[in-house]
This record gives C-alpha cells, sequence and structure tokens, in this order.
C-alpha cells in the first residue's frame, strides 16, 4: 500500500489523531463519573418512576429495593419523578441523614408533595425557620401538655364505637380508623367537631393524600389535579377557621386557647410580641399535621386489630393487660396518662408492627452540597431516599426478621436494636414529632375494642398494597360480637 493511497492516509489519521483523542475523552469522562453510584436513569423524565409506583400498588416495593440492593449495592442512583435520586440503604446511611445538619440535606419533597403542602410546611422548611415551626407544634405535641388530653381522645373513642361498631355485626377496619383518627385531629389538631364540615374535610383530605406521591401532571382528570384542588379547598376553610378562632379568643380569651393545635399557636408569641406563625405557615402545618397523623396512626391500629384476630397468644396478653386496667375504673370514668403508662405490652406489640410494616415507606432529602459516600460522588440538586423497611428487616439487625416478636423490644432483651435501625418515626432533628400522640390514640382505642368486643377476619385475603400508605384490599373487614359488661 503506497503512503499516498487514501485508505492509508485514512488508516493513519485514524490511528494517529482520532484514536487518542477518543481515548482521551473517554477516560477523562471515566474520570470526572466514575464516583457517580452505579444504576441507570430508566426512561426519560419518567425514569423509575412507574416501576416503584407499579411496586408500592403490588405490595412489592420492599422486593423492588432489595432487588436494587442484590444489584448495585447499598448506593445507587436512579430517576424518581423525575429528579435523580440516590437510593442509600443501611444503619450508617440512616445515621449519614439523620444526623446531619442543614448544610449538606434540604427537607426538600418531591415537587408534588410541595405543591399540594404548601411551601412553608415543616417538612419544607431548614435550620432556624424548621426549629421555629418545629418549636410551635412540639409545644402542643410534648407528653407534657398532652397528657392533658387523653381524656379528650377517650371521649372521641368511645363516641365512635358508640355510632360505626355497637349494633354492628360486620365492620370494615381501615375505614373505620380512618375516620376515628380523623376525627381525633380535628378535634384536637384544627378543633372542628362532628358535623358537615368535618365531613367535606374527611373527603378532602383522602384526595391531598391520593395525590401525594402521584406523578405530577396538572390536567383536569389526574389524581394530582384533583389533590391541589382539593388542598386549595381546604385551605379556604383554615382560613376561616383561624378567623373565627381569633373572634372567639377576644371574646373567651383563655378557654378557647387551649383547646387545640391551631388555638394554642394562635397565642404563642416571640420575645419580641409578634406572632410566632404567620397564618399561611399555620395552614400550611395544619394540613401536614393531618395528614401525618391521621393515615399513619389508622394504618397502625388496623394492623394489630389484624395481628389480634391472627395470633392468639399476643391477643391473651393484650387483653390480660387491658381487663386489668379496665377492673380498676369505675363505670364510664376516663382513662388516664397513668392507665397508659401501665400498656407496656400492648404498645410494644404496636412497635413491632412498626417495625415489619411501617407506614412511612420511605422518605426524602435534596442534596445541599456535593458529598462523599461509600466512594461515590452525590451530586448537589439530587436527592436522596432511604426507607425504613430496609433496616428494620434487615436480618444482621434483627434475626428472623419475618417474625412477630414483641419481646426484641423489652428494656431487658439480650441486644436491644442498635442506633439507627428502627426508624418508623425517622430520627434527629426531625424525628417524628406526633409519636407520643400517635402512641395515646392508639392504646385508647385498643383498649376499648379488646375489652369492649370480640372479633374475627370475615375475608379471605386481607393482605394490604401500597399508595403510599398501606391500604387493606379490602378494607380488611371483621366479623364482630359486643362483650357483655
Ligand atoms: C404511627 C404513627 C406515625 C408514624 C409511623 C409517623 C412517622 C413519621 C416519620 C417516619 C417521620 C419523619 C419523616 C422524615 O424524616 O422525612 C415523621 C415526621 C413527622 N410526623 Fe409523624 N408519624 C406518625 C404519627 C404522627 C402524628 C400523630 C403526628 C401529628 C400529630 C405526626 C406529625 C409529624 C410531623 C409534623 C412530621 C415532620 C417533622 C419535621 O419535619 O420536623 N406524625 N413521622
Amino acid at each position: 500500500m503506497s503512503m499516498n493511497n487514501p485508505a492509508y492516509i485514512f488508516t493513519f489519521f485514524l490511528l494517529i489523531v482520532v484514536l487518542p483523542i477518543y481515548l482521551l475523552l473517554i477516560t477523562t469522562r471515566k474520570t470526572n463519573y466514575k464516583k457517580l453510584p452505579p444504576g441507570s436513569w430508566g426512561l426519560p423524565f419518567l425514569g423509575q418512576s412507574l416501576s416503584i409506583v407499579h411496586a408500592m400498588r403490588t405490595n412489592t416495593a420492599e422486593r423492588w429495593l432489595q432487588e436494587r440492593v442484590r444489584k448495585y449495592g447499598p448506593v445507587s442512583k436512579f430517576n424518581f419523578l423525575g429528579t435523580p435520586t440516590v437510593f442509600l440503604h443501611g444503619q450508617a446511611a440512616n445515621k449519614l441523614i439523620y444526623t446531619n445538619g442543614g448544610d449538606t440535606f434540604a427537607n426538600q419533597q418531591p415537587n408534588s408533595v410541595r405543591r399540594i403542602m404548601g411551601e412553608r410546611n415543616i417538612m419544607e422548611l431548614s435550620g432556624n425557620e424548621h426549629k421555629r415551626v418545629r418549636g410551635g407544634l412540639v409545644s402542643f405535641l410534648k407528653p407534657e401538655v398532652l397528657k392533658l388530653y387523653v381524656g379528650k381522645m377517650d371521649e372521641e373513642v368511645r363516641k365512635h364505637l358508640e355510632m360505626h361498631w355497637h349494633g354492628k355485626e360486620q365492620v370494615q377496619v381501615m375505614p373505620l380508623m380512618k375516620t376515628l383518627t380523623f376525627n381525633i385531629m380535628n378535634s384536637l389538631i384544627i378543633g372542628i367537631e362532628q358535623g358537615a364540615r368535618r365531613d367535606t374535610l374527611v373527603e378532602l383530605f383522602q384526595h391531598i393524600i391520593d395525590g401525594l406521591l402521584s406523578i405530577p401532571v396538572n390536567l383536569p382528570f389526574t389524581r394530582f389535579n384533583r389533590s391541589l384542588r382539593a388542598s386549595a379547598k381546604v385551605r379556604a376553610t383554615l382560613r376561616e377557621l383561624i378567623r373565627e378562632k381569633r373572634e372567639a379568643m377576644k371574646q373567651h380569651s383563655a378557654d378557647a386557647a387551649n383547646q387545640d393545635l391551631i388555638s394554642c399557636l394562635l397565642t404563642i408569641r416571640n420575645e419580641d410580641n409578634s406572632i410566632l406563625l404567620s397564618d399561611e405557615e399555620l395552614i400550611d402545618n395544619a394540613i401536614v399535621i393531618m395528614v401525618a397523623g391521621h393515615d399513619t396512626s389508622s394504618v397502625l391500629i388496623t394492623f394489630i386489630i389484624r395481628l389480634l384476630a391472627n395470633d392468639p397468644s399476643v391477643y391473651a396478653t393484650v387483653l390480660q393487660e387491658q381487663e386489668e386496667i379496665a377492673k380498676s375504673k369505675a363505670p364510664g370514668e376516663l382513662l388516664t396518662w397513668e392507665d397508659l403508662a401501665k400498656m407496656k405490652y400492648t404498645w410494644r406489640v404496636a412497635i413491632e408492627i412498626l417495625r415489619m410494616t411501617p407506614p412511612v415507606f420511605c422518605s426524602f432529602r435534596t442534596v445541599l452540597r456535593d458529598f462523599e459516600y461509600e466512594g461515590y460522588i452525590i451530586p448537589k440538586g439530587w436527592q436522596v431516599m432511604w426507607a425504613a423497611c430496609m433496616t428494620q428487616m434487615d436480618e444482621k439487625i434483627f434475626p428472623d426478621p419475618s417474625k412477630f416478636d414483641a419481646t426484641r423490644f423489652e428494656k431487658q432483651a439480650p441486644s436491644p436494636p442498635p442506633p439507627f435501625s428502627f426508624v418508623a418515626f425517622g430520627g434527629g432533628s426531625r424525628m417524628c414529632p406526633g409519636n407520643e400522640f400517635a402512641r395515646i390514640e392508639t392504646l385508647v382505642t385498643i383498649h376499648y375494642l379488646v375489652t369492649k368486643f370480640t372479633w374475627k377476619l370475615s375475608c379471605r385475603d386481607n393482605s394490604f398494597f401500597r399508595d403510599p400508605m398501606p391500604v387493606f384490599k379490602h378494607g380488611l373487614p371483621i366479623q364482630i360480637k359486643p362483650k357483655k359488661d
């Protein structure tokens, strides 16, 4: 082949010029990207959103995540609802997320959640803003204050049983527990008593919840659109309610101020006498609390009712504990804070249920600055996602994780779970401030259920799926019989 031959010139050009440039590009690209976590971006825009939403709806989401971990390890990237996301798994990852200050992670929710719940809701805020709003909410949700409301919760539970359980042979547990916990929240958080206004809010809040993890496409008839419209209507109702409460406080100040969370927040002032929370902050946070509070607790109580129907030994121990407390009360006497302190076994049962089936499946943070974890770079602007079930069902931490064992959480158990492994209520500065509220309403409800009724499951399929909260396919129907007094 002559040196002037065009084929020779072309080959020479390839070897001497193009190949070195190609190799240079490849290696540079490798250097820039080699530390990004493994995983694929999936479909344009949608990424893996449809696949994970489908896994939740078929109750295979835990398996979906476990397969990711098997394939890519504890750190992997994917695209969720249009945002580059890194999925982190393990106790060390939980610790990293819960203990890192506001400079690495912001508690920004997916766009759909932010638009529905409002920009000023506590889950969107960081640093001092978060501290201020959280401080306001905790001033009502702390045990010293909530202990004064045990009687009010007791009355709500009894009213509920009177209206929806007594005189019935069959009930659907899941919708009823939603009604009950929603009514408790209505009474203690926003202070709306029974009536048409409450009934409208129940429906609107269900639309809000349905849209939270939906694909954020705002077209008529999408879930997201229905949720946004419901959120606007709830806001209008709460604005009106705040106006009424202010008016009532002017008339009979002290009484009206101590009725519920909103009234309590309306009275709290900063040192310079300015109001602690603006009306918009009050509204956004009342919505968050109503959503965060009623759906989670109703799921927990429903799981307990299912377990008590299926496990005679756990049922017998819970019943014995509750009957002893019932025996110590006069007819009609309300439960007290001290009674709840005696319900230790019942609460351990609840905690073990939260371990195996945490109502909150996964949580998110936004990455504020590039950081390195397990040898990978997680870039600023990405979203971090983690799931409580991943450590709570890890056999290295909780041996035989699929076995229900309420003794795991006994103080004297041989090895209590290590920190950041049981995270059903989250952790760190953002740990659920409603855990005490949830404990009270759960214990009061179970007390009256086991002492006043017996029940058995009346449907073969009592399975559930996630939407994103657990939903029982048939609402968990049960046959009930009242106990003789
Ligand atoms: C069984 C019941 C409940 C469970 C399992 C639960 C679970 C959780 C979890 C896991 C978080 C943290 C999420 C994260 O880190 O991103 C959280 C936060 C929160 N929960 Fe709960 N929750 C329950 C009941 C309640 C109740 C009854 C209320 C209100 C009365 C409530 C109010 C809140 C609020 C306001 C936050 C946000 C805290 C912050 O960002 O500082 N929760 N909850």
